[in-house]
């Protein structure tokens, strides 16, 4: 419990739901996050047990970020963007953060949820799990499965590339169930820029008859505005859209 935390901007912190102390359904899960990055300041925090835990990660989190790199550039290529646009909108002080996700087997899955519905605050999440099914995202207002293909990844865009793309992207929105048989353990490991950084789409794709949007906001207050509310869903993106006010 050394880590427990509610302040959603704490370096490491583990936790059940997002913002707990107000009264809402919390989820089936446990979870530890904490930040990586190629700079870091807080990295030293993480948890020195099991002692294997830091340096495993380090490594891990090494090598995501170099994936990150590659998928980034694809991405800006595809937007028409020159190839390192996005890695140098994110620049080296860009936030990586790991989140650790367990979630034990539930006698009775139908009545709850590992994680409520939501995107992912970043541009990429890199995700990877033990092999137990859980993962679904919500297309045209179903929601699908997404199956466990043995020595891959998934790779969720979230919402800091919907607004760097101007939409041409959009955020997945997903959520995880559980299961009475087993437990679930996943990975995720989000991408985004410094915490002061304004996230606002890319100005070469803002043309003088292609209009911004969404609205400019700083990286910190978009993320306090998503977790530290009862937000479900992609709600806290659709606050900022243009076509909202
Ligand atoms: O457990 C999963 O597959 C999803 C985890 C997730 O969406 C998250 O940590 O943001
Ligand atoms: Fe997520």
């Amino acid at each position: 419990m050394r880590y427990c935390s509610e302040n959603v901007m704490d370096p490491v912190r583990y936790g059940t739901s997002l913002n707990t102390t107000r009264k809402h359904a919390l989820h089936w899960r446990d979870f530890l996050r904490h930040y990586g990055g190629l700079v870091s300041h807080t990295y030293h925090l993480s948890p020195d047990n099991p002692p294997t835990y830091k340096h495993i990660t380090k490594e891990y989190l090494k090598e995501v970020w170099q994936l990150r790199v590659k998928i980034f550039s694809a991405i800006s290529e595809g937007l028409g963007l020159d190839p390192d646009y996005i890695e140098s909108s994110l620049g080296v002080e860009g936030t990586q953060i790991i989140a650790a996700n367990y979630y034990p087997a539930c006698p009775e899955p139908n009545k709850t949820l590992g994680l409520a519905p939501h995107s992912d605050h970043g541009g990429l999440t890199i995700l990877m799990d033990n092999g137990i099914p859980g993962l679904q995202i919500k297309h045209n207002q179903t929601w699908y499965s997404v199956p466990h293909v043995p020595g891959t990844f998934v790779v969720n865009l979230g919402d800091y590339l919907e607004v760097l793309s101007n939409g041409k992207y959009k955020s997945v929105e997903h959520r995880a169930v559980v299961n009475a048989e087993a437990a679930r353990i996943s990975i995720a490991v989000g991408h985004g820029p410094k915490m002061d950084a304004i996230v606002q789409p890319a100005s070469p794709l803002i043309k003088e008859n292609s209009e911004s949007k969404y609205r400019p906001i700083v990286y910190k207050d978009y993320i306090r505005d998503q977790q530290s509310t009862i937000k479900r869903g992609k709600s806290a993106l659709h606050e900022i859209m243009n076509n909202n006010i």
